[in-house]
């Protein structure tokens, strides 16, 4: 048996509401070039110019409204986690985040320190859907400090799990309890991304359906990296181990920034026409998240109840992330195994 280390790895917040804080950590997050695909000197003058300078004050109020005594509700969720997979496995289990803390030298380290002569690290990407700003950056910023610190351990990735059975069982059965009440439509809101970066991780050239709600790509390589076709999937597979018909369920793509064409079509636009199209009872999931987080509790189930009840909308019920919830847990664990003694 092969000594076998495990790291999860969210995308981290803010350490404070403090309006320094969040500037720190926008500037850090932003700056990424596979979030923001510009030229460096372009993305510069954008993010330390203008988006930062405006959004920084901003979004700390925002925090405000949803931090916990504990700190940042995506940090503590995620360290809860941890320690709930800690419980059911001997491999230490640590957590790192993309930006901010803990970065990955100190979840390395930590590793290290529990485990010397560890020989494997499996790293579990806390996001179920390939994208370049998500997945993609967390798995390179891993290898990037594996790289220049030359451990002397492999490190293994687990795969995006969008529609791996245990995943789309977890995710159903913690979205099940929320649609026993009745209701007229549920919502699958997703994080958006800019179009361009469906493009970009293509390696294939494939044709992308972009007007079909239904469809995306259909070559398999392209598949693997199409954010856009791997939401879908995860909708399709969870609506159906629901019962619901497709009249039930529709997807829309949230927390917009900036003033490139991004997927469509918009949650924020979305949810004030909805009880103008006779859905007036919303039940609203937001699977791209596996632990709650600013885009979750701010911007879904607070503003974006208020935005539905104010135009016309008689219920609205945000179902919670999975966050610890015990067939998430499974699933994980799952995963890890696989990922273990897999040949990769
Ligand atoms: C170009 C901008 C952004 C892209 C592309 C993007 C993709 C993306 N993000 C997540 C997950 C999360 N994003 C979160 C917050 C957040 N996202 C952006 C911008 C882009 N994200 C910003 C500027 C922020 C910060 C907050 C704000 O000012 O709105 C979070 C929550 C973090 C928290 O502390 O709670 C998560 C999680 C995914 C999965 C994704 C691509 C699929
Ligand atoms: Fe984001
Ligand atoms: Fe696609």
């Amino acid at each position: 048996m092969r000594k076998t280390g495990v790291i999860l790895m969210n995308l981290g917040s803010p350490d404070s509401t403090e309006v320094r804080d969040v500037r720190k950590y926008l500037n850090e997050f932003l700056m990424d070039k596979r979030v923001i695909d510009k030229p460096f000197w372009l993305r510069f003058l954008l993010v330390k110019g203008i988006i930062t300078p405006f959004r920084a004050p901003k979004s700390a109020e925002a925090y405000s409204t949803i931090w916990w005594k504990e700190g940042s509700p995506l940090i503590v969720l995620s360290e809860r986690l941890r320690e709930a997979i800690q419980k059911k496995t001997d491999l230490p289990v640590e957590l790192s985040m993309r930006y901010g803390n803990p970065t990955p030298e100190a979840s390395y380290n930590a590793l290290l320190k529990r485990m010397p002569d560890v020989e494997e690290v499996i790293l579990v990407p806390l996001y179920p859907h390939y994208a370049m700003s998500s997945f993609e950056t967390a798995v390179e910023h891993m290898k990037k400090a594996h790289k220049k610190n030359n451990y002397s351990f492999a490190l293994k990735v687990v795969p995006p799990y969008y529609k791996h059975p245990a995943y789309i069982n977890a995710l159903s059965e913690s979205m099940r309890p929320y649609l026993q009440e009745d209701f007229d439509q549920l919502l699958f809101s997703y994080h958006g991304i800019p179009v361009s970066h469906i493009y970009k991780t293509d390696t294939t050239n494939s044709f992308h359906n972009l007007n079909s709600p239904e469809e995306c790509c259909t070559h398999e390589a392209a598949q693997a990296t199409c954010y856009r076709y791997q939401v879908m999937t995860t909708s399709r597979l969870v609506a159906k181990a629901l019962g619901l018909s497709k009249k039930q369920w529709q997807i829309s793509y949230q927390s917009r920034l900036g003033r490139d064409p991004w997927l469509l079509p918009n949650t924020q636009v979305r949810l004030p026409e909805l009880p103008g199209e006779h859905i007036k009872k919303l039940v609203v999931a937001c699977p791209s998240f596996v632990s709650d987080c600013l885009e979750t509790l701010e911007e879904i189930e607070m503003r974006g109840k208020e935005d539905f009840l104010k135009h016309g909308g008689e219920k609205y019920t945000y179902i919670p992330c999975m966050n610890t919830c015990e067939p998430w847990i499974d699933a994980l664990l799952q995963l890890i195994e696989e990922t273990a003694t897999s040949a990769g």
